[in-house]
């Protein structure tokens, strides 16, 4: 059973859909699953690059065994090590005992902790000035470290203007039939994907991203084929997510906008935060976006951060702490190096002074280029009929629209 697609006349998607899994690295929600990509490069040398997650092994082996009709294998190119690519190499480098392994020397020893296996003399170490012929096409390896994990590299086919991009431009989100993003209504069906998979796996590496951008540009790339999701290859989408990459990289907001996240046990949080959503859309504030913390994973709260230029940050005092969602989105915020936003604070208590407000204060006020506007507003137990959120949403758009004139 094989189910490989043409990207060109001789290279091949030969990845597969997971619609098994709820939770992406078990953690992410993924309920549009996700797609372990693969690649089948058909010369007089063959080569596969990278290979995929263990749940989908069995279409992945048949796939190659299939493009090689009884050939050998000569190249298994590894540009990233985590499981989900990396799930299948002991399997295909068994299978094809004579397949040198290109791999820098940090996948090289990752191979040896996750495997525990002496594939020593098979290895080829990657560098930047390494070239392999394969025949007509010829492969070019790019460091890429730290987008996502240490060892990652890209590898550019010359011939076809290829780049395999390791996770850098993939998505959560299943393919739909045809391998290429312009084949679906990607805005549509992949773009709120692709923003969740960028702030959740590569957000925190916006420097090295900025670095191997660098190195992308340099490049004339006729087809853009990451490890999740559906392969690029016209120039304006090519162009446009790599423009979104690289506003994502330097933390340029999408758009000058709120994001309001709350958190509330009994509901007068939440109708504080909506009531001062209604105060901000009066104001001509646009594409406002409320987030319950506590309806949803943290991981799926996080893209809003990414997207808007202003945080609310709106939550109960609990136990004379803060309510403990709130405290793991703002831990996350800080894990994940969240820069040039700017932050309002609403705090709740029913008995304490603003235990919530100030300790979310404390949180945000070392976090790169953010600046807190004014005071944590202080919620007694349910909003009061009196200015304090109308003052809040006047200080908010005021500067949004400086910003929007700036
Ligand atoms: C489990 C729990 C613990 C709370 N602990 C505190 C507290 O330590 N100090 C305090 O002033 N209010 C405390 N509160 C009250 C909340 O801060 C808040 O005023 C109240 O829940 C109303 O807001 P809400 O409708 O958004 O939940 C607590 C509420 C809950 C449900």
């Amino acid at each position: 059973m094989h189910n490989e697609q043409k990207v060109t006349d001789h290279i091949y998607w030969i990845g597969g859909n997971d619609f098994v899994s709820t939770r992406f690295e078990n953690l992410i929600p993924i309920s549009r699953g996700i797609s372990y990509n693969s690649y089948f490069i058909d010369d007089e040398k063959t080569a596969v690059l990278d290979t995929v997650d263990s749940v989908i092994r069995d279409v992945f082996m048949d796939n190659v065994s299939h493009l090689l009709h009884g050939r050998q294998l000569d190249y298994i190119v590894i540009n990233h090590m985590e499981p989900d690519h990396s799930g299948s190499l002991l399997a295909l480098a068994r299978a094809y005992p004579e397949a040198k392994i290109i791999a820098t020397p940090q996948a090289q020893k990752m191979i040896g902790q996750y495997f525990h296996v002496t594939l020593k003399d098979r290895f080829l170490s990657t560098d930047e000035k390494l070239e392999i012929s394969l025949g007509t096409h010829r492969l070019r390896f790019l460091k890429a470290p730290m987008v996502h994990w240490p060892e990652v590299t890209f590898t550019y086919e010359e011939t076809e203007k290829v780049l395999f991009s390791a996770d850098a431009f993939g998505t959560f989100g299943v393919l739909n039939g045809s391998v290429f993003a312009d084949d679906v209504d990607y805005e549509e069906e992949y773009l709120p994907s692709f923003r969740k998979y960028y702030a959740n796996i590569v957000a925190r590496y916006g420097m090295q991203v900025q670095m191997a951008l660098k190195k992308v540009e340099k490049l004339d790339i006729k087809y853009l084929c990451s490890l999740h999701g559906p392969v690029f290859r016209r120039k304006e989408d090519i162009a446009g997510i790599t423009a979104l990459y690289r506003k994502w990289a330097s933390w340029e907001p999408e758009e000058q906008s709120v994001s309001i996240f709350f958190a509330s046990p009994y509901g007068n949080t939440a109708m504080a935060a909506q009531i001062l959503a209604g105060k901000l859309a009066a104001k001509g504030v646009k594409n406002l976006k409320l987030v319950d913390l506590c309806s949803s994973s943290i991981t799926e709260a996080f893209p809003e951060v990414l997207r808007r230029s202003h945080m609310v940050l709106a939550a109960v005092t609990m136990n004379m702490g803060l309510n403990p969602v709130m405290n793991a989105v703002l831990d996350l915020c800080h894990e994940m190096d969240v820069q040039n936003r700017t932050i309002a604070i609403v705090g709740n208590s029913s008995w304490a002074p603003n235990v919530s407000g100030k300790l979310m204060m404390e949180k945000v006020q070392n976090w790169k280029k953010c600046t807190v506007l004014g005071e944590p507003v202080h919620i007694s137990s349910a909003p009061a009929d009196d200015d304090t959120l109308e003052k809040l949403a006047g200080l908010i758009a005021d500067d949004i629209m400086k910003e929007k004139k700036a």
